[in-house]
C-alpha cells in the first residue's frame, strides 16, 4: 500500500502513524495510506513557512502569477485523473468530480491573474505638498482548514488567493479525503515554488487544527466546515488576535411560487437537493411551496426522484453517489426518523439501499428523501442534515414564503422558482443569504464572484474573486512630504 506523507518545507515527510483512506463505494478498496501529523509537524510546517516569507511576500508578481498559472494548467489537463480519485475517496459522481477538478484549475489561473491586477490608490492629502499611497500587503503565515466535501476546490479557492498575494501557507485537508489535498500539494510542489511557502500537514482536526489554530506564528486562519468547529475557531482567533474567515452551514431555502414554470422548478429542486448527494453547503433542503401548486409539485418531484440511479461514484449512469461515511449515513437517517416523529410524512426515499460494489462489500447508499407536510419549527427544517433529504413546506403565498425562507439561523444561499418580476426582483432583495438564485438551483456557483452567506453560515471577508484580497492582505496607508 503507498504511503502518502506530509510536505514540509519542500519535503515529504512521515507522521507519527498512518490512516487508510477508503472509498465511500466500496469500503474493501483502500485508495492509500496517508500520514497523521502531529503538533510538531505543525510547529515544523510554520517555521518553514515564517521562513519563507520574507523573500515570498516580495517576490515579483511575474513569478507568483507564472507558479500559479502552471498549477492551473497541470490540474485542468490531469482533471480526469484528478477526478477519478475524488470521486473514488468522496463520493461525488465521476462527471461531478471532474467538475470540481476543473473549477480548482480554472481556480488558479484566475488568481495567476489577480497577481498582476491587485492596485493600489494614490489620493492627495488634506495638507498640502503631501501625498498618500494605500496598498495592500500579504499577512503572512496563513493556516487553511477545509472539509471533506470539496477535497479539491476549497483547498484551490484558499491556497490561490493566499499564495496569489504573497503569503505562506499550512493546510491542513480534512481527515476523510486527504488523496485529493494530497496530489494538489505534490502538483504545488512540482511547480517550483520555494520550499516553505505551501506545506500539508495531513491528520485529526483536534490535532492539527487545534495547533494551527492556536499557533503564534499563524496570522490567520481560513475554515471551511461545521458551525460547531466554527465558532471555537472564531473564539480562540479573537483571542490570540488572528484574522479569521468562517464559511459553514447552510439549511437553505427553495421557493416555489404558484406562476413558476414546473418542469423548472421541479428540475432545479431535484439537482439542488439531492446532487453530490445533497453534500454540498449551497444544497437546498427546505422547499417552500405555495398552495396552488403543491400537489402538482409534489408529485412531478416524486416521478424525478424515482429515476434517480443511486449507485457507485465511478460508475457510468449513476446520479447519485453515496453518502460519504457510515457516522454522515446514521446522520442522514436519523433525521428521516426524527422528521417522522415530528409529524412530517415521508413521500420517498429514505432508506439505506445495497448497491454491491465490485469487492461485493456494501457502500454507504441512500435513496433520496423528500418529506412531505413539514412544519417551519420542526427540526428537519432548522437542523443542517447535509446529506439528499429534502422536506417542503407548504406556504398560502409570496409573503409567507419569504417569511418562511428567511426564519432560520442560516444565509448561505436561497432560490426562488417564479416567472414573475415583480416577486423576482422582491426575494432577491429581501432573502437575508449572502447568495440568491432565480429559476436557478441553490448550488451552482461560479469561481470568479464572491461567494458567503450570512448570520450563522459565515464570519469575516468574503471568499472568491477579486473580492478574497480583504482578507488575504492587509492595508497599509503612506503619507510622503513632496
Ligand atoms: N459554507 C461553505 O462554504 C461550506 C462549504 C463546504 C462545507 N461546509 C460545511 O462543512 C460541514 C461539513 O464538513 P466537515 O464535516 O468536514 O466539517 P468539520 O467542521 O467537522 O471539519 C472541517 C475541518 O475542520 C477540522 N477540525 C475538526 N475539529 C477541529 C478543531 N477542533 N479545530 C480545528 N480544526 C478542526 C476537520 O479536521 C476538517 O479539516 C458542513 O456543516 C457544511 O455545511 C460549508
Ligand atoms: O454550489 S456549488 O457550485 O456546488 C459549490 C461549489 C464549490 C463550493 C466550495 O465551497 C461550494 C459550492
Amino acid at each position: 500500500m503507498t504511503i502518502y506523507n506530509n510536505l514540509i518545507n519542500g519535503a515529504w515527510t512521515a507522521g507519527h502513524a498512518t490512516t487508510p483512506n477508503t472509498n465511500p463505494s466500496d469500503q474493501a478498496d483502500v485508495i492509500g495510506e496517508y500520514a497523521q501529523g502531529d503538533a510538531a509537524d505543525v510547529n515544523a510546517a510554520v517555521a518553514a513557512a515564517q521562513a519563507a516569507f520574507p523573500a515570498w511576500s516580495t517576490s515579483g508578481i511575474q513569478a507568483r502569477h507564472d507558479a500559479l498559472d502552471k498549477i492551473g494548467n497541470e490540474i485542468l489537463a490531469r482533471k480526469d485523473e484528478l477526478g477519478d480519485l475524488l470521486a473514488r475517496e468522496e463520493g461525488k459522481t465521476r462527471p461531478e468530480a471532474i467538475g470540481e477538478v476543473a473549477r480548482a484549475g480554472q481556480i488558479f489561473k484566475f488568481f495567476a491573474g489577480e497577481c498582476l491586477r491587485l492596485a493600489g490608490e494614490s489620493i492627495p492629502s488634506v495638507r498640502p505638498g503631501i501625498g498618500v499611497e494605500i496598498t495592500r500587503e500579504p499577512i503572512g503565515v496563513v493556516g487553511l482548514i477545509t472539509p471533506w466535501n470539496f477535497p479539491i476546490a476549497i483547498p484551490a479557492w484558499k491556497i490561490a488567493p493566499a499564495l496569489a498575494f504573497g503569503n505562506c501557507v499550512v493546510l491542513k485537508p480534512a481527515d476523510l479525503v486527504p488523496g485529493s489535498a494530497w496530489a494538489l500539494a505534490d502538483i504545488i510542489h512540482r511547480s517550483g515554488i520555494p520550499a516553505g511557502v505551501f506545506n500539508l500537514v495531513m491528520g485529526r482536526g483536534r490535532v492539527i487544527g487545534e495547533a494551527l489554530v492556536q499557533h503564534p506564528d499563524i496570522a490567520a486562519i481560513s475554515f471551511t466546515g461545521s458551525v460547531g468547529v466554527g465558532r471555537g475557531i472564531a473564539e480562540a482567533c479573537v483571542k490570540s488576535g488572528k484574522k479569521v474567515q468562517l464559511e459553514m452551514g447552510g439549511k437553505n431555502p427553495q421557493v416555489v411560487l404558484d406562476d413558476a414554470d414546473l418542469a423548472q422548478a421541479v428540475e432545479l429542486s431535484a439537482q439542488s437537493c439531492f446532487y453530490s448527494t445533497g453534500q454540498r453547503c449551497t444544497a437546498s433542503s427546505r422547499l417552500i411551496v405555495t398552495e396552488k401548486i403543491y400537489p402538482a409539485f409534489i408529485e412531478a418531484l416524486q416521478a424525478r426522484m424515482a429515476k434517480l440511479k443511486v449507485g457507485d461514484a465511478r460508475a457510468a449512469g449513476t446520479d447519485i453517489g453515496p453518502v460519504v461515511s457510515q457516522a454522515q449515513l446514521e446522520q442522514d437517517l436519523s433525521y428521516v426518523e426524527i422528521a417522522k416523529a415530528e409529524g412530517a410524512v415521508l413521500a420517498a426515499g429514505g432508506e439505506r439501499i445495497g448497491c454491491h460494489t465490485g469487492s461485493g462489500k456494501q457502500g454507504f447508499f441512500l435513496q433520496p428523501a423528500l418529506l412531505v407536510d413539514s412544519t417551519p419549527a420542526m427540526r428537519i427544517n432548522r437542523e443542517e442534515v447535509f446529506g439528499p433529504v429534502a422536506s417542503v413546506i407548504r406556504v398560502r403565498d409570496y409573503d409567507e414564503a419569504l417569511a418562511v425562507a428567511n426564519d432560520t439561523p442560516f444565509g448561505l444561499s436561497a432560490g426562488i422558482a417564479t416567472t414573475s418580476l415583480k416577486y423576482a426582483t422582491h426575494f432577491k432583495r429581501h432573502a437575508q443569504a449572502g447568495m440568491v438564485m432565480v429559476n436557478l438551483p441553490t448550488a451552482g456557483v461560479d469561481y470568479h464572484v464572491p461567494f458567503g452567506g450570512r448570520k450563522g453560515s459565515s464570519y469575516g471577508p468574503r471568499e472568491q474573486g477579486r473580492y478574497a484580497q480583504e482578507f488575504y492582505t492587509t492595508v497599509k496607508t503612506a503619507y510622503t512630504l513632496a
